[in-house]
């Protein structure tokens, strides 16, 4: 097991930032903490890296309990979301910096630095000042960095959201590549559901100080547990029961009363009335690219977004008013404890 946090609980006065978390995360493997803002994914990412200390619970790393030890100790590589190089260090300076604490011989340190620098696709810009690299370089050059100890495990904290979206898309996939190269356990918090489906084998779900739901990417949006889950993993429709039709051969069976949880992209528009469809008013169009998304009002007043690719329904002809026909082919129900 690369890391194992069992029954963690840590609180900031009476607010509890991490409650009863336990997660296990495999060897090699890459898992990412996905929550919205203040659901506690920084502070248990901060208890793992020993910055700061659980009230309850304990933690393992590479097999070796490490809830008492040091953050030294602990020998995890750290990246946080602001650029935190070192100003008046330049790139290969940057990256040496934990090698020279260690006392490296220079020789061994160069060597070292040449081939994270590789790694991390920067080689030629060892001699530059953090301020003469663009956002994206500079967080290479702090993974560079983290790297360059041989961390037991790699914990990254937001690396990419400062900055802009193309460039942030662009160091997921590199991320990923440099991931499989190197097979360090990683933990990487985010906020963005995108990004950690892209690159995490598992996904934890935190909401609250609680984790919500461990799984993949796939078993995570397919089968969330709870609404909370469903609603913060991608566009959800959340509907009273028998509003809108759902196919017959739609898992689970749906009750008769209470609400039902539908993806836009599982909502089918005709313009003709088909078997089972029931009306509906288009109140408006959004083009996405190479799909659409339609806000439909159902009879009950309801309001359903259905997306869906554009070649599906003759957009020339449509426009907002008119009278179209929907259906569900998936809809997914809750047990009634659960509530948004
Ligand atoms: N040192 C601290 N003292 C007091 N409260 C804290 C401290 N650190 C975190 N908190 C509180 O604990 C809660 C969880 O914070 P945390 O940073 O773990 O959330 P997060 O999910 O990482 O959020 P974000 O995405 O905004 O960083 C927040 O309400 C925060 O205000």
């Amino acid at each position: 097991m690369g890391i194992r946090v069992a029954n963690v609980s840590k609180s900031f006065g009476d607010f509890r930032a991490a409650d009863d978390v336990s997660v296990d995360v495999d060897s090699g493997s890459l898992v990412a903490l996905l929550g919205p803002s203040g659901s506690g994914k920084s502070t248990l990412l901060r208890l793992i890296a020993g910055l700061e200390a659980a009230d309850a619970g304990r933690i393992w790393i590479t097999g070796e309990e490490a809830t008492q030890r040091s953050v030294q100790e602990r020998q995890v590589g750290f990246v946080f979301q602001h650029f935190a190089l070192f100003k008046h260090r330049n790139v290969r300076r940057n990256v040496a910096f934990g090698l020279e604490l260690r006392r490296w011989k220079p020789e061994a340190i160069r060597r070292r630095v040449d081939e994270l620098l590789d790694l991390v696709h920067l080689r030629g810009y060892g001699g530059r000042f953090p301020s003469q690299l663009s956002g994206g370089q500079r967080q290479r050059v702090a993974l560079a960095r983290a790297l360059a100890v041989q961390p037991r495990v790699l914990l990254l904290d937001e690396p990419f959201s400062a900055l802009d979206a193309k460039v942030r898309k662009e160091l997921r996939a590199w991320l990923r590549n440099l991931h499989d190269e190197m097979h360090v356990t990683t933990v990487i918090v985010t906020h963005d559901q995108e990004e950690a489906m892209e690159v995490a084998d598992r996904i934890v779900v935190m909401n609250e100080g609680r984790v919500e739901q461990i799984g993949t990417p796939a078993e995570i949006y397919d089968h969330p547990a709870s609404p909370f889950v469903m609603s913060f993993v991608g566009a959800v429709n959340e509907l009273p029961s028998g509003s809108l039709p759902v196919r017959r051969d739609a898992v689970p069976p749906l009750p008769a009363d209470g609400r039902i949880f539908v993806r836009p992209h599982h909502v089918q528009v005709h313009v003709t009335p088909q078997p089972g469809t029931v009306p509906a008013r288009l109140r408006r169009l959004t083009h996405m690219g190479r799909d659409l998304q339609a806000e439909l009002v159902l009879d009950t007043e309801d309001v359903v977004v259905a997306q869906f690719p554009r070649e599906e329904v003759d957009v020339a002809t449509l426009k907002p008013g008119d009278r179209l026909h929907v259906i569900s082919c998936q809809a997914h129900a809750f047990q009634p404890d659960y509530s948004i």
